[in-house]
Order: C-alpha cells, then structure tokens, then sequence
C-alpha cells in the first residue's frame, strides 16, 4: 500500500473519533497532528497542536472552575500494556459515559511534544510570527516544569527564531490548495448531472446563459514569460458560462443576490442579509430579537431568518469580531473571514454541512494537483486557527464538539472557494476593500481583458452586455485595434473582467493573477504585450 493511502487512513480513522465520540481528548490531536505533518499539511497539524495545547492546559489550571473545556478521554482509547497500566489507575476517576480526565502524568509526558508541534508546523507554515511567540513561551515554561526532563525539547523550541526581533517577522503563511482525500462533499463539477443542476438554477437568475465545460489556458504562478510560451497549449477543464441565443447591446442577461456576503464596517447603513444600501427608516426591518440587525425589506429579513440569522440572532460578541482591524493591510484577509463567519452560521442555521451549502458546494476552489507540494493558500494563526475558534465560541457552540462541521480542512476548503470567487467592494472612504460576496452562478464566469459583459452590484449583482462604446480599446504603443462588435452571439462564451480594463496590460496582469492563479493569456493581453510592428 502507498505509505500516504496508510497516513490517510490513520487520519480518517482518528478525525472519526474525535467526531463523534471523543472530542476532548488531546492525545487524539496531538496523534492526528503529527501524520498531518507527515503528509505536509502542516497548517492542520499547527491546528491540532493548538487544540492538544488548549485542553492540556486547562489540566493544570490552578481554578478548575474557570477551564472551558475539561480535557478527557474515553477509558478505551489506549491499546495494549499501556491501556492495562491505566485501567488499574483510571478506575477512581472514572467520569460519567466512560470518560476519564486527563491526569497530571499525561499533561506532563505531552505538555512538550505538543509545543514543539506546534512550533514547527507554524515555521514550515511560514508563520514564523507565531511561531517564535509559542517557542518562547514554551521553553519558559517548560523550563519552570524541570530543565533536565524537557532539555531536548527547550533546545529544538528556543532554537526556533534565535536572534530575530517578532515584529519584523511574517506572521501570514501559506498551506497547500487541495482537495483533501478525505473530503467527500465536493462534486463532479464536469458531471452532467452538475450541469443540469446548475443550469436549473440559471433558468431563474439567467434564462439566457447556459453553463458548459470549457478548456481554458492553464495559468501557472509567478511564471517567467519563456515558461509561459513553453507551456502554451496546456489546458484546464473548468465550467464557463455561455449564450443560449443572440444577445442584444445594453441586454441586462443576469440578476443574482446572495446571502454568502460579508462587510467590515461596523455601524453600516447596509442590509445585514445582502450588503445592498438600506432604504429610510421606515421601510428597512429590524429583526423582532435583536433591534440592531436591520435589512433593506422584509424579503430580506424573512430569506436571513431561514438561511443564516437564527445562529447568530442577539450573541453580541459576534458583533465586533473580526471588524477592529488595526493594519489596512489586513483588510482583504479579515474580509473573507468575515465571509467564513457567514458560511458558518448559515451552516449552523441550516443544520448541514458548510460544504453542502448550495452557495458553495459547486464553485471553483482553484485547487492543486495534491502531489503538488505549492503552498499558495494563505494561512495565519489568527485567521485559520484563533479567530474561527473564537468565531464559534461566540456563537455558543464548543469548537471541540463540532469538529465534523467546523474542522480546519473545512475552514481551507472554504477559504480556497472564496479566495477563488469573490468579488469585493472598495470603501468610498479610504478606499480600502469593505464588502464582499460570493454570487454562485455569476461567478461561473471567465475572465478577458476584452470582456463582452459589465457588471454591477448593488443589492443584486447583474450582467449587462457591452455596448459598442463600452467595448476594450486595445492599444500597444501609438497603434490601437479595431474593437470588435457588441453583439453576442448565440453560444459565445460569457466573459467579464476581473481587473479595471482601462490599465495597461503589465497593471492589469498584475491585479488580476490572484483570481486568475497565473498571468492572464488573453487575446488582447498577447497582443498587448508584443513589440508594436
Ligand atoms: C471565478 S472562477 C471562473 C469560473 C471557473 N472557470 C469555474 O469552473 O467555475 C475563476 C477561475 O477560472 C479560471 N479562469 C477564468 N478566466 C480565465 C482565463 N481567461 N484564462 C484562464 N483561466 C481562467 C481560473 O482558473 C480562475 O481561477
């Protein structure tokens, strides 16, 4: 057997006990962090070892009445001589359901194989931030607990970082993009039966477009132009959206809302359910629970009552929460937590899966090949680990207990969805980005520099076909090129732009490489980017 098929199943068969019957155990993290490492998905080992870390803590925490999650583990889950040993020991402890608390003796023998998990995955993440923070940390304190016993351990952890000063070092990593082989939720997004389902749902929102399979140019990373050419005619199967008849110059040919859409304003004038602009006081409507939510109709509020309210409806703490953004640097990245956020509570309202949601479920999540040892996807102590915790603590659930729904393979399968889908708002204050959203089917459409459609968003999101005066001018030097026509013709491809297509072709590859993953290889970019004649 292929020594990863074996790690994989080891990791299925651990995630399933701490799914269903044992989620305050910390030797099941620690144990399922060190194969995520060694499969190199370090990102969920770094989350495990921050779960182990926060339950053995509250082992030796000197008020038991303040520990938040009481570390314990099924009397069954240690096999062999071991589980005989601490049988005869566990038998005064035994909690009630078969649970026994996590002793001393098991704080001390892990306490350091956790931290310096924890360390390392964070470093080979690139969040060396964190990293040199925990190993500092953990050294000290491992240190206070004796010198002698975890002497190796305060060498690997204090090694970590020597010499350098936190503040200049990254604390945004990056994780591998891909499709993790125990994910069982995403579908066949070239399958038929994909196609008539989506298009089902176009009948409404689009009755003009159709979705189909298409091959597009594979786009590669920070690619030199010479690798560019060579690997020209390699192509990637994705969906696009296409013309079912001859559209008209001005047509509007698609009207989408969605409730997947976050802001970070914090006293906003924008509906809470679709980020649209709120009419006078006295037709916007405040939920009956909590008076501070407000929607721009009722359709609103009723549609935010069923799809996501009910979970966050009057827990204020959510209200803050990733808003106070110190550095404007940060915005886009907290943006998209904020969107998580919203994913999870439609989850929770719904009762399914985040991955089942039909907002999700079928869009483009830009993933790697999984031998692919890319790491692209960024990923952050804060973002990726901390803040989805906090995230449901707030919500009153316990991030332990609702692992099936919530673990951190589901938050990176979210955040690779939306990272590849989103489109966003800029502020008219600072300019910096303040509302995004994801629009399922808009965004089955594909990018041209010379795109045939505009789009607008509002409280919906439309495509309207270009005018002949709306139409790319393609210049290069002091020549420029005839624009093409504005009809659409039957069965050409939808395409809208993911940059400002007034920029030069160099600004514009540039902004749009990261929806795109590669420089864009459009007809107008190559034109654009050879010597004029
Ligand atoms: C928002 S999705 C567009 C829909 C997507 N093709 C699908 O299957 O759902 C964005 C992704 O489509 C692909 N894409 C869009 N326009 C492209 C283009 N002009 N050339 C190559 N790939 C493109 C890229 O992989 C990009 O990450």
């Amino acid at each position: 057997m292929d020594p990863s098929t074996d790690l994989v199943q080891q990791i299925t068969s651990i995630s399933q006990s701490i799914y269903t019957s044992d989620p305050h155990n910390p030797h099941l993290y620690l144990a399922r962090g060190k194969l995520h490492a060694q499969l190199g998905f370090h990102d969920l080992a770094a989350a495990d070892a921050y779960r182990a870390l926060t339950l053995l803590e509250g082992v030796v925490e000197e008020e038991p009445d303040c520990v938040e999650y009481v570390a314990r583990r099924r009397a069954s889950t240690l096999t062999g001589e071991k589980k005989e040993e601490k049988e005869e020991d566990d038998d005064d402890d035994d909690d009630d359901g078969g649970f026994v608390r996590i002793s001393r003796d098991e704080y001390d023998a892990n306490i350091a194989p956790v931290y310096v998990l924890l360390v390392q995955s964070l470093t080979q993440c690139g969040c060396l931030r964190d990293a040199f923070e925990f190993g500092s940390r953990a050294a000290r304190h491992l240190r206070l607990l004796g010198d002698q016993q975890y002497a190796d351990s305060i060498d690997i952890l204090e090694k970590n970082g020597l010499g350098q000063n936190p503040n200049t070092l990254p604390a945004q990593g990056y994780a591998r993009r891909v499709l993790y082989p125990w994910n069982t939720h995403e579908p066949d997004r070239k399958a038929q039966e994909t196609l008539s389902l989506l298009n089902k749902r176009l009948e409404t929102v689009a009755p003009a477009c159709e979705v189909r399979a298409v091959s597009l140019p594979a786009l590669h990373g920070e690619k030199l132009q010479e690798d560019e050419e060579k690997e020209e005619g390699e192509v990637s199967v994705q969906l696009g959206l296409f013309a079912k008849r001859d559209l008209q110059p001005g047509e509007i040919i698609l009207r989408e809302s969605s409730l997947l859409t976050a802001t970070n304003r914090l006293h906003d004038d924008l509906c809470d359910a679709c980020n649209g602009p709120l009419p006078g006081l006295s037709e916007a409507v405040a939920c009956q629970e909590c008076d501070d939510t407000i929607f721009c109709s009722q359709t609103c509020h009723d549609h935010a009552q069923a799809v996501y309210h009910a979970a966050v409806c009057g827990h204020e703490g959510l209200e803050s929460l990733g808003k106070d953004v110190a550095d404007p640097q940060d915005k886009a990245d907290y943006l998209y937590f904020l969107l998580l956020g919203r994913a999870v509570a439609m989850a929770a309202t719904q009762d399914c899966h985040p991955l089942d949601l039909p907002e999700v479920k079928y869009i483009w999540g830009d993933f790697h090949e999984y031998d692919s040892t890319e790491k692209d996807l960024p990923f952050s102590f804060q973002l990726s680990i901390l803040q989805p915790m906090r995230l449901l603590e707030e919500m009153g659930l316990d991030p332990f207990t609702t692992l099936a729904r919530y673990d951190t393979w589901v938050l990176n399968t979210l955040y690779a969805k939306f990272r590849g889908t989103a489109s966003g708002r800029l502020s008219t204050w600072d300019g910096g980005p303040e509302v995004c959203a994801v629009h399922p089917l808009w965004c089955l459409a594909n990018h041209s520099c010379d795109p045939n459609v505009r789009w607008e968003w509002g409280g919906e999101i439309t495509f309207m076909v270009r005018r002949e005066e709306e139409k790319a001018v393609w210049k290069r030097g002091d020549e420029k090129k005839e624009v093409s026509a504005a009809l659409l013709r039957k069965d050409e491809e939808i395409l809208n732009h993911y940059c400002d297509i007034g920029l030069g072709v160099r600004q514009r590859r540039e902004w749009a490489q990261g929806a795109l993953g590669g420089l864009c290889q459009c007809t107008r970019c190559k034109w654009e980017e050879k010597p004029s004649s």
